[in-house]
């Protein structure tokens, strides 16, 4: 595939073109490669990795010389679109923006499938795990991890009652991680418990020959969980049984990354709750991974309450030894993952992350008062759960007892816990005792094999094995006519050539946008009076997706998305021209020999004076450096005395700003400054000029100044202004 051009969309036609030929350029996970004492702009980072080719800094970076340092964890985002075809851009955008990490939540149940599926069908509530879908997503993150110069790990799943035959897919076809914990597929699929331990046996040997990273499943029991801090004690149990499996089977520790989910959200004293179980837990599992996730257990869908909790989840991840950060969209609360609150979750990740940059040189963890205490009595508690599986006969015996995902906090039991009969459940008596001379299809194998020489590969016997001889892959491509991505292309690609633009939340094309609309009145009211002015404004089938109460009687906050059904035409847009500023030197060269006078004021009744400050002041680049002789006269000054200070200084030029926007009172403040010029035969001796964070040149313009600046202008931008135009004011 070329090169991908960072101002150029990715071409979907290019990346779905002779798959049957695709290879992956590599197997197996990739970590990151921690820098020690990087410095990177004005800072000193003590836990980062190399930075990015091209990347989309934090918000905030644009202060920071937009730097855009990279922390030494692998960050994931983790995506469930269902189209894969528009998924690979929500990649690219979250590659931008510092993940390296894809995981691709499959098809909801594909567990049950027993065996592969091909072509690209539409998932539901996932992507469903073929090989065409792998194949196109690999070739694509491959020009991604190109474009942003780091690799890309590429995940899914392996569970189900084609587990091991997934595993050979995946070792087939470059996929870097997958889940893969039996314990998933017995308490949770209801799949046969005999079954999946001998096909994990299978799996986890062939993942292992792929140097594919295992995340296990215990935080399957957080989310099921009533009372998610009181399973704790189990997180622990189910964590052993998946590793000691993994390691009794063979697979290395460095491969085997414990999956942990700090269980509590506020008002929960989570920090109190959560932190001791992290500890611990590293203390146990020490040479283990930990892939530490974000919280999604209570989460409902409002952005601000899922971020901050994910905020506390990542500081946990600061204090305790761990490899990769998951981050999860915080609107997961509501199921509609869309690809800009991945890229939200990805900064709540990166932007914690780099705000707790070498936090623990800093502080320590007590070593004495209630977090050891704790920790020791999650480990006893643990140990005890243990001992009571051993004591029942073991694990198959336990989880016929009931023993899991039991709502009490262990050795207390409620008796609510997950029931499965040995002898049942999907696959039951499925297994069949290997014949003596069996041989395995692939090398990677765990058991007996007839082919397995000692001092060769065990496919060297008959010609080699799909795992060694890719040539030997059956390809199939579409197999449903309806059901497949060209389908679904279709209609999107015709528009985009046609230069039609849509809005979008997840799909191309989709049309979906969300409003934010505030209704003083009691929540059912509220609701109902929302809806219909979502309707209003032309919304089909509109949805309330979140809801936040205000007060009881006073209003509520509403969330609506509906589908907006319009496209406009891209070249029939009217595009701000983006102004090119002068050189430096030119604007000097103009502005030094001649004594030209500037006054600047922050007007009315505002205090902000930090953005004026940065356009005038010579330390943050302001215009003074140029020759300008700036009079700044304060905060909150009345526009009568920046005229005032014109007359006195035979200043040529005005510099207002107006932050504050109530009631438009910067439109107001404009406005009457040009109003009072003219009334003082001033406004053809001055250039005015306004400034703030809601100004546009338009809108500034339309008040009667001559420019305006928002957000970001520097000084640079406002003194190419002046130069080009100073010679229309009259001396
Ligand atoms: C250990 C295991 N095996 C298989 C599957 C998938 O299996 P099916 O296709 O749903 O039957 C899962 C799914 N986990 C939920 C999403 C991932 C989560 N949000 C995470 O980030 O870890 C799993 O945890």
């Amino acid at each position: 595939m070329k090169s991908l051009v960072p101002e150029k969309k990715i071409d979907i036609q290019e990346v779905l073109e002779d798959l049957d030929k695709y290879r992956p350029k590599r197997k197996g996970w990739s970590w990151r490669r921690h820098i020690e004492n990087q410095e990177i702009g004005p800072f000193v980072f003590k836990e980062t990795s190399q930075n990015l080719k091209n990347s989309v800094p934090l918000p905030s970076a644009r202060h920071l010389g937009n730097i855009d340092p990279q922390c030494d964890v692998v960050i994931t985002t983790e995506i469930a679109s269902g189209r894969f075809e528009d998924d690979i851009r929500r990649m690219r955008m979250a590659a931008w923006h510092g993940a390296d990490h894809i995981m691709v939540i499959r098809t909801v149940g594909q567990s049950h499938f027993d065996g592969l599926i091909e072509g690209t069908p539409e998932g539901v509530g996932g992507i469903p795990i073929t090989r065409k879908q792998l194949r196109a997503t690999r070739k694509a993150l491959d020009a991604i991890e190109e474009e942003v110069g780091r690799p890309i790990n590429f995940h899914s799943y392996v569970s189900g009652v084609a587990g091991p035959e997934i595993a050979v897919m995946f070792a087939e076809e470059g996929v870097n991680g997958a889940h893969q914990d039996p314990q998933y597929n017995v308490l949770y699929r209801n799949i046969n418990m005999h079954r999946s331990f001998v096909d994990a046996a299978e799996a986890k040997t062939i993942m292992a020959g792929a140097g594919i990273l295992q995340i296990d499943g215990a935080h399957n029991a957080n989310a099921t969980a009533k009372e998610a801090w009181k399973v704790m004690p189990e997180l622990f149990v189910q964590h052993a049984v998946n590793a000691a499996f993994s390691l009794a089977v063979g697979m290395p520790r460095e491969f085997i990354a414990l999956s942990t989910v700090p269980p509590t959200a506020p008002p929960a004293p989570k920090m109190r709750l959560d932190l001791p179980y992290a500890v611990a837990l590293r203390e146990i599992f020490k040479g283990f991974k930990f892939r530490a996730q974000q919280n999604t257990r209570y989460m409902e869908a409002d952005m601000a309450e899922a971020t901050i909790t994910h905020v506390l989840d990542t500081l946990i991840t600061s204090m305790t030894p761990t490899d990769i950060q998951s981050t999860i969209t915080p609107d997961e609360g509501r199921n509609v993952p869309w690809h800009y609150n991945n890229i939200l979750g990805v900064n709540t990740g990166r932007q914690t992350l780099m705000g707790t940059d070498g936090l623990m040189e800093m502080v320590e963890l007590k070593r004495e008062g209630s977090l050891p205490e704790k920790v020791r009595e999650l480990k006893e508690r643990a140990v005890l759960f243990l001992e009571e599986i051993l004591e029942a006969g073991g694990y198959f015996a336990a989880v016929e007892e009931g023993h899991f995902v039991d709502s009490g906090c262990f050795p207390e039991r409620k008796g609510d816990g997950i029931v499965r009969d040995p002898h049942g459940g999907v696959a039951a008596d499925s297994i069949i005792k290997r014949e003596p001379d069996y041989g395995a299809p692939v090398c990677c194998h765990f058991g007996d094999n007839v082919y397995a020489p000692k001092d060769e590969k065990p496919c060297g016997s008959y010609g080699g094995c799909t795992l060694c001889d890719p040539s030997k892959i059956q390809y199939i491509d579409e197999l449903d006519p309806m059901d497949n991505v060209h389908k679904r292309l279709e209609k999107p690609l015709e528009e985009k050539a046609a230069g039609w633009v849509r809005p979008e939340v997840e799909w191309s094309g989709d049309g979906i946008v969300c409003v934010t609309l505030f209704i003083p009145e009691e929540p059912e009211v509220a609701e109902a009076a929302a809806l219909k002015m979502a309707e209003k404004m032309g919304l089909l089938n509109p949805e309330v997706i979140s809801r936040r109460l205000m007060h009881p009687a006073e209003g509520s906050l509403f969330e609506v998305k509906g589908r907006l059904d319009y496209a406009v035409k891209r070249d029939e847009l009217v595009l701000q021209k983006k102004e090119e500023s002068l050189p430096d030197k030119e604007i000097e060269a103009y502005v030094r020999p001649r004594d030209i006078h500037v006054v600047g004021a922050t007007v009315g009744q505002d205090e902000h004076s930090v953005g004026l400050r940065e356009i005038l002041d010579i330390k943050h680049g302001g215009i003074e450096r140029y020759g300008f002789q700036c009079h700044y006269l304060g905060t909150s000054v009345s526009l009568s005395r920046v005229l005032d200070a014109v007359e006195e200084t035979g200043a040529r030029i005005v510099l207002i700003s107006t932050i504050v926007t109530h009631n438009d009172i910067h439109k107001t403040n404009m406005k009457k400054l040009h109003d009072l010029a003219v009334e003082r035969g001033l406004r053809n001796k001055v250039l005015l000029i306004a400034g703030g964070t809601q100004v546009t040149d338009e809108m500034a313009r339309a008040c009667g100044m001559d420019a305006g600046f928002g957000r970001g202008a520097k000084g640079r931008q406002v003194a190419t202004f002046i130069v080009r135009n100073l010679s229309g004011v009259s001396p």
